[in-house]
C-alpha cells in the first residue's frame, strides 16, 4: 500500500471532488462506537474500498465507511473504523486516512476509543478525557513518523508536550454528560490484540497509565506531527484486572476499576461500548459549536 504525501493527496482530492464541503473537523470512532456518525446533519457517505489507497477495516464494531455531513455549524468527517496495528498494519498505514483528511481541510481531530480502566473508582460508562499518552509501540521504534521525512506532512522531530489540547478538554469536561462522569488522565497504547495480563496491568498503573486500549497513540503522533488540534476521549468499557487479582484463581480477580472484573471479550467491549455511546453523542453536540474555529487549518501552496 502506498502511504506517501502523493497516495495522501489523491486520496484528499478524491473526496474534495465529492464533497459539498471541505471537511474541517474530523472524528474517528472507537470500537463500538460508529453511531457517533448519526450526529451528522446531511451525510454523505463512501465505503473505505471506494477511496483510493484507503486500507480495509477488518475488525468488528469497525464498519469501514466515512460518513461526510455537518456536526453543528461545522463540516465534519466521520470514519467508523480505524486501523491498529495488531491487523498487520504499519504504523503509517493506521493513520493514512488522518493524513488524508489533513490534506483535505480538516484542523481539528476528535480521537474517540473503548479502553480498559487502570484506576480505582474509572468504571464502565465512564469517560477519561485523554491529558496525555504513552505510546508502547512508539517508544519502542513503532512510530508512524519513522522513515524518511516528508516535511509535506510536518517536521522531523514534532514535540508532544500539548499533543491534546487543552482549551477542547477542558470544555469536554465542562460539558459532558453527568453520566459520563468525565475525568482527565492518561491513556497508554499497547499492541494488542491480545488484553493485558494482571501483572501488565500493574505495570501500566506504575507507568502511569489510567487507561489501556490499542488505538489512538500513532493517530495522536501523526495528527500532532501534521499541526492539528486533537481531542481524545476514551469510553471505558471495562476494568483491567487490579492488584489484589491472584493469577494463579481467576475466581478471585477483582477490578481495580469500579465495574465487573476481567476477562473481557470484544463482544463486552463493542456492548458496554454502545450503550455510553448515546451520553458521548450528547457530548458531541454540545462540543459541536466549538470545534470549527475560523482561521485556523493547514495552508500548504501543493494542497488538492
Ligand atoms: O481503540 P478502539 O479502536 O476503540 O478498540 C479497542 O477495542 C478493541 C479491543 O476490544 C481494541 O482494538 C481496542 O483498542
Ligand atoms: N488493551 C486493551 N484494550 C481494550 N479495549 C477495551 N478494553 C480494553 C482493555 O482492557 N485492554
Amino acid at each position: 500500500m502506498d502511504v506517501s504525501y502523493e497516495a495522501c493527496s489523491e486520496a484528499a482530492a478524491w473526496l474534495r471532488a465529492r464533497l459539498r464541503e471541505p471537511p474541517r473537523v474530523a472524528l474517528v470512532c472507537g470500537s463500538g462506537l460508529g453511531a457517533l456518525a448519526q450526529e451528522l446533519r446531511d451525510p454523505q457517505s463512501f465505503d473505505y474500498a471506494e477511496i483510493p489507497h484507503f486500507p480495509r477495516s477488518t475488525v468488528q464494531g469497525h464498519a469501514g465507511r466515512l460518513v461526510v455531513g455537518r456536526l453543528g455549524s461545522a463540516p465534519c468527517a466521520v470514519l467508523q473504523g480505524r486501523f491498529h496495528l495488531y491487523e498487520g498494519y504499519s504504523p503509517a498505514q493506521v493513520v493514512f486516512p488522518l493524513r488524508t483528511l489533513a490534506l483535505a481541510g480538516v484542523h481539528t481531530l476528535v480521537l474517540t476509543n473503548a479502553a480498559g480502566s487502570l484506576r480505582p473508582g474509572l468504571g464502565p460508562g465512564h469517560l477519561l478525557v485523554i491529558r496525555d499518552h504513552i505510546d508502547l509501540a512508539g517508544l519502542a521504534g513503532r512510530s508512524p513518523l519513522v522513515g524518511p521525512n516528508d516535511d509535506r506532512f510536518g517536521p522531523r522531530f514534532p514535540a508532544m508536550t500539548g499533543a491534546y489540547d487543552a482549551g477542547l478538554r477542558r470544555l469536554a469536561l465542562s460539558l459532558a454528560p453527568p453520566e459520563l462522569r468525565a475525568t482527565p488522565g492518561v491513556y497508554v497504547g499497547v499492541g494488542g490484540p491480545s488484553y493485558e495480563t494482571p501483572a501488565e496491568c500493574r505495570l501500566l498503573r506504575t507507568l502511569g497509565a489510567d487507561a489501556v486500549g490499542m488505538s489512538t497513540v500513532s493517530e495522536a503522533t501523526a495528527a500532532r506531527h501534521l499541526g492539528l488540534r486533537v481531542l481524545g476521549l476514551s469510553l471505558i468499557t471495562n476494568s483491567a484486572p487490579g492488584d489484589d487479582v491472584d493469577d494463579d484463581d481467576a475466581g478471585d480477580v477483582t477490578a481495580c476499576g469500579a465495574g465487573p472484573a476481567t476477562p473481557t471479550g470484544h463482544a463486552e467491549v463493542l456492548a458496554a461500548a454502545q450503550v455510553g455511546a448515546r451520553h458521548l453523542r450528547a457530548l458531541l453536540a454540545a462540543l459541536a459549536p466549538k470545534l470549527d474555529e475560523p482561521g485556523r487549518g493547514r495552508t500548504r501552496p501543493d494542497a488538492p
